[in-house]
C-alpha cells in the first residue's frame, strides 16, 4: 500500500534545518585540543615557510659554478645550527634542513660526490637551485594559511603549528541532548525482562555525534508519558543547542514526542519520503532545535548521517559538512523500491576501474547489522529498479 501524503523530501529537511541557522559563537582553544574543530577566522602566515632556504639532502653544498672540482670542506653544518658565509672556492658538509650558507646556490647530494685527500669532487653540471627548499616556498608572510569554515584535519593543525600557532580560534562545539524514548530499553549490564530490549541507539549515536563536531552534554532515557518527555524536553532546551530525540516519533500510542514538541515549541516538519527514517521530526523550542530520529535503529543511524551532520556542520560554520560526499558504483544486488527514496547500506569494494557496491542482505530499519560494515548509502529513487551492474549513487559515511 502507498504510504499516505504529506511526505516530505530529505531536501525539504535540510532547508528547515538551516532556516535561520548561524554558526556558533567564537571560542579558543589550544591546538592540540583542535582537531576535526572549523575555523572561525581566516589565519594568515605570520612568517615565511621555509624560514630560511635550507637543503633538502644530506650532502655538500657549494656554488653551482664550481661543480667540476674537487672543492676542499670550510665548515660543517647539521640542522638547527647557524651556518657561516661560504669561503670561495669551497664546499660546506650540509645535512638535510640545515641552513644553506650565505653564498652557496645548490646542494649535491653525498651519494653523487667522491671523496678525495684534498677535499670532495663534485661533478660537472649542477644546477643553481638543485636539492634546494627556498625560503617561503611552501608559504609567505600574510599569505592565507587556513580559511574560516575549514574543519581542521591532522595535516592542517601541523601546518599551523608550523606557523608558531599554539591556539586557534574555532566556533563553539554544538552541545546535544540525546534522549531515549521506549520503556523496553535497558542498558547492557542489566537484566533483560521478558519484552526487553537494549538500548543500542545510545552507543550508536554516542559515538556518531561528536565524531560530527557534537558535545553530549545530556543523556537521558526519559519514560513513556507525555508529561515525563514534555518535562525532559523542557529541561533539555535551557541546557542544549540541540535536542534528538530516537523513537516516539511514528502514529503509536506511546509516541508522544511530537506532541510533547508541541505544547513547547513548534513542529517545522514530519515525515519523509525516504526509506529508512520516515517519521523524523524537525522542530525547536525557543532557539533550541529538535530533532526526532525514528526509532529503529537504521532509521537513527542514517538520519544521523543525513541531518545531524549538516546540522553539526551549519552550527560550526562548516559547508564541507552540507553534504556527504558521492560516488558512483555498479550494484552488485538486484531492487526494487516502492514510493519512498532507498537509502540502502552497502559496502563499497574498489575493482580496478571503478566501485561494486555489495549491499546487506536485510535491509529492514530494525537490522543495525546491516550497518556495520556500511562505508556507504546507496540512494535508490522511489519506483525504480536496480538490477546487478547497474550504476548507482552512494553517498560515503565520512564524518
Ligand atoms: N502504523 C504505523 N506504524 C509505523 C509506521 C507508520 O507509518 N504507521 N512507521 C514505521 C516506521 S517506518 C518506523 S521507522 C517506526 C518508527 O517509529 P518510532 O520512531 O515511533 O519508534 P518506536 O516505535 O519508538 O521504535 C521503533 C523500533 O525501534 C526500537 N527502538 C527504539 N528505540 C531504540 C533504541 N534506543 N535502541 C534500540 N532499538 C530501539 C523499538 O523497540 C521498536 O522496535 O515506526 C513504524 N511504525
Ligand atoms: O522509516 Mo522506517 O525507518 O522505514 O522503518
Amino acid at each position: 500500500m502507498a504510504d499516505s501524503g504529506r511526505l516530505h523530501t530529505p531536501q525539504q529537511a535540510l532547508d528547515s534545518l538551516s532556516n535561520g541557522l548561524e554558526p556558533l559563537p567564537l571560542e579558543w582553544v589550544a591546538l592540540e585540543a583542535a582537531g576535526d574543530r572549523v575555523l572561525a577566522q581566516t589565519l594568515h602566515a605570520r612568517h615565511d615557510t621555509p624560514p630560511f632556504d635550507n637543503s633538502s639532502m644530506d650532502g655538500y653544498a657549494l656554488r653551482a659554478g664550481d661543480s667540476g672540482k674537487v672543492l676542499p670542506v670550510s665548515q660543517r653544518i647539521m640542522a638547527g645550527q647557524q651556518s657561516a658565509p661560504l669561503e670561495e672556492g669551497t664546499c660546506a658538509r650540509i645535512f638535510t634542513g640545515a641552513p644553506l650558507p650565505e653564498g652557496a646556490d645548490s646542494v649535491i647530494m653525498q651519494e653523487q660526490v667522491e671523496t678525495r685527500d684534498e677535499g670532495v669532487f663534485i661533478p660537472a653540471g649542477l644546477e643553481v637551485g638543485n636539492s634546494v627548499r627556498l625560503r617561503g616556498r611552501e608559504i609567505t608572510t600574510d599569505d592565507v594559511l587556513v580559511r574560516q569554515g575549514s574543519r581542521l584535519n591532522s595535516a592542517a593543525l601541523g601546518f599551523l603549528a608550523g606557523q608558531g600557532f599554539d591556539r586557534v580560534p574555532v566556533y563553539r562545539k554544538p552541545r546535544v541532548a540525546l534522549l531515549f524514548t521506549g520503556d523496553e530499553l535497558k542498558l547492557p549490564g542489566e537484566p533483560l525482562a521478558p519484552g526487553q530490549i537494549y538500548n543500542g541507539n545510545r552507543f550508536m549515536l554516542l559515538d556518531l555525534l561528536p565524531r560530527f563536531g557534537a558535545e553530549i552534554s545530556l543523556v537521558e532515557q526519559v519514560p513513556d508519558t507525555l508529561e515525563d518527555m514534555t518535562q525532559a524536553l523542557a529541561r533539555a532546551s535551557r541546557q542544549v543547542d540541540v535536542i534528538v530525540t530516537t523513537g516516539g516519533v511514528s502514529v503509536g500510542d506511546a509516541d508522544y514526542v511530537r506532541r510533547a514538541l508541541e505544547s513547547l515549541g513548534e513542529l517545522d516538519l514530519w515525515r519523509l519520503s525516504i526509506r529508512p527514517g520516515k517519521p523524523l521530526a524537525l522542530g525547536h523550542i525557543d532557539q533550541c532545535r529538535f530533532v526526532g530520529l525514528a526509532g529503529n535503529p537504521v532509521s537513527s543511524f542514517v538520519g544521523a548521517w543525513l541531518f545531524l551532520r549538516p546540522l553539526m556542520g551549519g552550527l560550526q560554520g562548516c559547508e564541507a559538512m552540507q553534504a556527504l560526499p558521492e560516488v558512483s558504483a555498479r550494484a552488485a544486488f538486484s531492487t526494487e523500491t516502492a514510493g519512498r527514496d532507498h537509502y540502502m547500506r552497502v559496502t563499497l569494494h574498489w575493482e580496478g576501474d571503478g566501485y561494486r557496491a555489495v549491499a546487506f542482505e536485510d535491509q529492514d530499519s530494525s537490522i543495525l547489522r546491516s550497518c556495520v560494515n556500511a562505508n556507504a548509502l546507496a540512494v535508490i529513487g522511489a519506483h525504480s529498479q536496480v538490477t546487478p551492474g547497474d550504476s548507482i549513487r552512494c553517498l560515503l559515511l565520512v564524518s
